[in-house]
């Protein structure tokens, strides 16, 4: 069953055109990868998906529904949460009243904080830590916790590796990957292409706000063609 469709979707900040005649999908249970260079439009798609930046063109539909033209809080009553590359966490708050917050938000059923703790025992560690004194990793995994504890239907990933050392991408890595075993839809932007590839079952590429392919991830491991002249993955960018 499709979760998602965008469909000729076009957004604009102010006169900017930056996404042109989109189209995606994503099936229940899938994780897909939003993959692209620096400025190609990844955020600018999540954004769009949860209604901060409204498309003015084209098809949105959540479960069938038709949501285009839904406010951003209705988007997210919905089932549809993004954790932000600027991860947003409450840096006066403990890392359980962070979670706590995030509970008392959704709209559905959430699931407990001890659960969290469960999957995420580098938070069960840091309970009464402020989010000031959490460090990226430590940041990123709590922000990935407080979407989830909403028991989203479908996750929007917006880079979740960037700024992370090394070390820590492996951490963040092992939770995902637990994560998204379980019965959760997930679109994931990424820069950091393996990555990404490891969690997800089908990718789309984006540049300048276009389709340039999708396909399963079976397929483009294929395409060192595709890798190189989009992502340009092992090597610096020619520009
Ligand atoms: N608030 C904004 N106002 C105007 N233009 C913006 C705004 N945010 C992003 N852009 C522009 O929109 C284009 C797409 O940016 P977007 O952030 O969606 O790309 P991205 O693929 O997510 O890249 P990155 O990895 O750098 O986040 C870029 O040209 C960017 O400069």
């Amino acid at each position: 069953m499709s979760v998602l469709t965008l469909e000729d979707v076009n957004s604009y900040y102010g006169n900017s055109h930056i996404l042109f005649d989109l189209d995606l999908e994503v099936e229940q249970n899938e994780v897909v990868a939003l993959l692209g260079r620096n400025g190609a439009g990844k955020t600018t798609t999540l954004r769009t998906i949860t209604g901060t930046v409204p498309r003015r063109e084209g098809r949105i539909e959540f479960r069938g529904e038709d949501i285009a033209d839904d406010s951003v809080d209705k988007i997210s009553n919905r089932g549809v949460k993004l954790v932000p590359e600027e991860r947003r966490i409450f840096p006066t708050l403990t890392v359980t009243e962070n979670m706590q917050v995030a509970r008392d938000m959704s709209s559905g059923n959430p699931r407990d904080i001890q659960e969290m703790y469960d999957v995420f025992p580098v938070l069960d560690e840091l309970r009464e830590n402020r989010g000031r004194n959490l460090s990226g990793g430590e940041q990123q995994m709590l922000s990935v916790a407080r979407a989830l504890i909403q028991d989203p239907d479908l996750l929007l990933l917006d880079e979740p590796t960037e700024g992370l050392a090394p070390v820590i991408v492996d951490d963040l890595y092992d939770v995902l990957s637990e994560v998204v075993a379980e019965d959760v839809t997930v679109v994931i932007t990424e820069q950091n292409v393996d990555f990404a590839l490891e969690l997800s079952e089908r990718a789309y590429i984006i540049e300048k706000g276009a389709n340039a392919w999708g396909g399963t991830v079976d397929e483009l491991n294929e395409r060192e063609d595709l890798l190189d002249e989009y992502l340009s993955v092992g090597g610096a960018e020619a520009d």
